[in-house]
């Protein structure tokens, strides 16, 4: 094995593993962790074309349907199967922390931190023909990046993206509940079908500012893209951005959610290497983005909790406390979880895929369900 000592990584992040009593020599899979992509469902015969075109063998995972992976040095971007938008490049342990969702054909979905998009465009794949997306992100030119790759992929059809802070985001999965395509055109201000030019508005924002664009807390949500069946075409204005009691969010809220939390991402060893500063995040951030995405769930519901990170203060520290706060909160088992590669975490029912032990980029996930009390 390599010694850890040895490995490429900046002082700072062996400082911050150390601190956080993470032993580096997960990292020592460093060289051998595959790059992951996942097909398209309907597109499997492409596999044969991909290896002939790369010069590459490619493996079939036994333990996550639809991924694959391959050698860590084969660039994807430009195969064939890449360009058309039949793959896509996606971490094993991010399709597992989707699969724990359980999204079954009519859900409606809500993905609080959806940016770059990866895991957004495997929600949609599973959603399918019915139910809706809701995806939202803080940085606004992330999320316009998560927008072009939905629609390179053409998975846009059910998605909304909106631009707002996820720990005060309200907007439930109206348009389902309510007859919204039978109201005249002619009598309320309607959503129209949505159009890739962008609005004045967004492009003056774009053209003034030439730096990443965070929205903050207060900020109401901005709708950046809607599909055609995504509940907001034929929706009067005014309906879209009403807020809803706890009350109503019990029955008409989401099916499943997603809370995907910025960390310091010291799970992914492509990151680590990127970033200087292993600076710390607060508890208080991603409890926040934790407590509002589960207030929009309906109960019943499902929302799985994951980061990036392997520290237990971004993870099983927060959930401690989330579960003091929300009584009505359930750690539940991830059935699939058994035929992981993974370990489990400090609490019972959460797990870890570290790089060493499951060849995949760091993940920490645990899935929890809203109960009547
Ligand atoms: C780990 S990345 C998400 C990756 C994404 N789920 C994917 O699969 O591509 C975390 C994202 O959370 C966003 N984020 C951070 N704080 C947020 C907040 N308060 N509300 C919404 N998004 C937030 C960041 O902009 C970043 O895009």
């Amino acid at each position: 094995m390599e010694d850890a000592a040895k490995l490429p990584l900046p002082e700072a992040f062996l400082n911050f593993l150390h601190s956080n009593g993470i032993d580096p020599s997960i990292y020592t899979a460093i060289h051998s962790t595959p790059r992951f992509i996942r097909l398209k469902p309907g597109f499997e015969d492409y596999i044969e074309e991909f290896e002939a075109e790369m010069k590459c063998k490619v493996e079939k995972l036994e333990w996550l349907e639809g991924f694959y992976s391959l050698s860590h040095d084969i660039q994807i971007a430009g195969s064939r199967a890449y360009q058309e938008g039949k793959i896509y490049g996606i971490d094993a342990s991010s399709g597992a922390a989707v699969t724990a969702l359980h999204i079954s054909p009519g859900d409606h979905v809500l993905d609080l931190c959806a940016a770059p998009g990866a895991k957004l465009c495997m929600i949609l794949d599973l959603v399918g023909d019915s139910g809706s997306v809701t995806g939202v992100d803080v940085a606004r030119h992330r999320l316009a990046a998560c927008r072009t790759m939905v629609q390179k992929y053409a998975l846009g059809d059910r998605c909304r993206l909106f631009v707002a802070d996820g720990t005060t985001f309200s907007v439930i999965p109206v348009g389902f509940h309510s007859d919204c395509e039978s109201k005249s055109e002619e009598s309320v201000d309607v959503f129209k079908e949505w159009t890739s030019r962008r609005p004045w508005k967004e492009r003056k924002r774009a053209s003034r500012c030439g730096t990443p664009q965070l929205v903050s807390r207060d900020q109401p949500p901005e709708l950046i893209y809607y599909g055609r069946h995504s509940g907001v075409v034929g929706l009067p204005k005014g309906e879209l951005f009403k807020t809803a009691s706890d009350d109503e969010i019990a029955s008409l809220g989401y099916d499943k959610v997603l809370v995907d939390a910025e960390c310091t991402h010291d799970g992914s060893v492509k990151h680590i290497q990127k970033f200087e500063h292993w600076g710390w995040r607060t508890l208080e951030r991603r409890l926040n983005l934790l407590t509002n995405g589960f207030r929009l769930l309906k109960v019943g519901g499902s929302l799985v909790y994951s980061t990036c990170s392997l520290t237990v203060a971004q993870n099983e520290d927060v959930l401690e406390q989330f579960l003091k706060e929300n009584k009505t909160a359930e750690l539940v088992e991830i059935d699939a979880a058994r035929n992981w590669p993974c370990k489990g975490g400090r609490i019972p029912k959460t797990w870890r895929f570290d790089p060493l032990a499951s060849q995949t980029s760091g993940l920490f996930v645990a899935r929890f369900t809203k109960v009547v009390i």
